[in-house]
């Protein structure tokens, strides 16, 4: 039998390649890896912009995620880094530029019948610079803390945001049976991201 572990660094940050060991290391967890099959990875971005009461989303516009409630973000760009292209999106997404962004959480999406998993790094930013406006890709709108509209949001979104609220940070793994159904996930709160 063999195990997926580690990646290859492909030069290309938004195509990390899954490498197999024949050996399950100590700290072997993480689910998809253990069925042995080969996955690729794209990296994405996800950032909330949260004020003491109320919380910045974005009516996604077009594309994947298309009529959901979203946070900001997107694909990393050969060439930057995964904080570099969480500000570029936000900034490309709804006006806003931040100065530092906190790294809160990363989650990695499988969907049956595709070997691609999504890995997407969550930030957390409470101040930022500027007035949101729409974009092409996304119409923003602040949400009061208390009515986040989580039934018109990624399904995955109501076990988690809760934590990026209280600012813990968190590891999670969502399988989905197309866009809407979960058929199971894991999720832990740790120390660092
Ligand atoms: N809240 C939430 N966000 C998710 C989930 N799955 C998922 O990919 N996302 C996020 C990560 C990215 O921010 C976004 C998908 O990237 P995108 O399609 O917006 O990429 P992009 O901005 O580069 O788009 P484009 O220019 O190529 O059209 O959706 C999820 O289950 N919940
Ligand atoms: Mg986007
Ligand atoms: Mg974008």
């Amino acid at each position: 039998m063999w195990y997926l572990h580690g990646v290859v660094d492909s030069g290309c940050p938004s195509s990390m390649m899954y490498i197999c060991h024949d050996v399950l290391p100590e700290d072997f967890s993480f689910q998809p890896y253990n069925r042995g099959i080969m996955f690729t990875s794209k990296l994405l971005t996800l950032v909330f912009v949260v004020q003491p009461s109320k919380i910045l989303l974005g009516m996604k516009k077009r594309g994947f995620g298309m009529g959901r409630w979203n946070g900001f973000g997107g694909k990393v760009q050969p060439g930057e880094t995964i904080e570099e292209a969480a500000k570029r999106e936000l900034w490309e997404e709804s006006c806003l530029t931040v100065n530092t962004l906190e790294k809160i959480g990363q989650i990695k999406f499988e969907f049956v019948g595709s070997t691609e998993l999504f890995d997407v790094h969550v930030f957390h930013t409470d101040h930022f610079i500027g007035e949101p406006a729409e974009s092409e890709e996304m119409r923003p709108q602040w949400f009061e803390l208390e009515k986040i509209p989580f039934d018109g949001m990624w399904p995955d979104d109501i076990y988690w945001l809760p934590l990026l609220l209280k600012k813990k940070k968190f590891l999670g793994y969502f399988k989905f049976e197309g866009y809407d159904k979960i058929l199971e996930y894991t999720l832990e709160e740790v120390e660092h991201v």
